[in-house]
């Protein structure tokens, strides 16, 4: 079956973990009182911190009570969507300052051009905001990535290791699931797409999943179509 798009997930695949965790959370983790303090009153930002309400049943009456869930959250690790969306308003001033360029493995950004060149539709889909996505594309050490990428999606297409989340998305892009390859280098993700009749491919970059149901590469040059 010929493949017509292609599905990245960016954490471990694209990009190194180590940027994700030692440099893009870290900042966010920094700058979030202060951030909340200074834009409490904006919409978007009110928006997020009614939805961490819902979520945790506190009352959240403060930007520093709010600032002391979302800093645990982020603590944890937590993949849910008002998080993600105040992660990436952050991130955008110090990509915006040159504090930070977002991570990229010359592999993919290199194999990304050449899949694009031979006509197949690129898309990423992350459990970071999709603004943090274009953020993280249109400012990487390869340069201005977003035109690559025909769309992008994020946790309100549903969590990634739920099948109706890839049901949802390749729907959206117009492409029979079965024609459309997810990377990812984390198991519990490609298990969803292929429930879903995705076809999968594990970035094993540390070579440590050797034992995988899935096609398995260990960079985006092993990546068989
Ligand atoms: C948009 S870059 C930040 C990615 C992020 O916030 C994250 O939690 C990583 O999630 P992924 O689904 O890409 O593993
Ligand atoms: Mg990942």
């Amino acid at each position: 079956m010929t493949i017509e798009a292609i599905l990245t997930d960016i954490e471990g695949t694209t990009s190194s973990i180590s940027f994700v965790k030692e440099v893009l959370f870290p900042y966010a983790d920094r700058e979030m009182e202060a951030f909340l303090r200074t834009h409490w009153e904006r919409p978007a930002v009110a928006e997020c911190v009614a939805q961490a309400r819902a979520e945790s049943g506190q009352p959240l009456a403060s930007p520093e009570q709010a600032a002391a869930l979302f800093r645990g959250w982020i603590a944890e690790d937590r993949k849910i969507t008002p998080l993600k969306t105040l992660q990436g308003m952050i991130w955008q001033a110090g990509y915006e300052s040159g504090d930070y360029q977002a991570h990229m493995y010359s592999d993919a950004v290199e194999q990304l051009r050449e899949w694009q060149a031979r006509g197949l539709k690129l898309y990423v889909y992350s459990s970071g905001s999709i603004a943090a996505q274009k953020l993280f594309f249109g400012y990487s050490e390869a340069g201005d990535l977003t035109p690559l990428f025909s769309g992008y999606y994020d946790t309100t297409s549903g969590g990634k290791k739920e099948a109706d989340s890839y049901r949802r998305i390749t729907a959206d892009i117009g492409v029979a699931p079965e024609r459309v390859l997810f990377l990812s280098d984390v198991e519990a993700e490609l298990d969803a797409a292929r429930e879903a009749g995705l076809r999968t491919t594990l970035l094993d970059r540390e070579k440590v999943l050797l034992n995988t149901s899935h096609a398995r590469a260990e960079t985006f040059y092993d990546v068989a179509l």
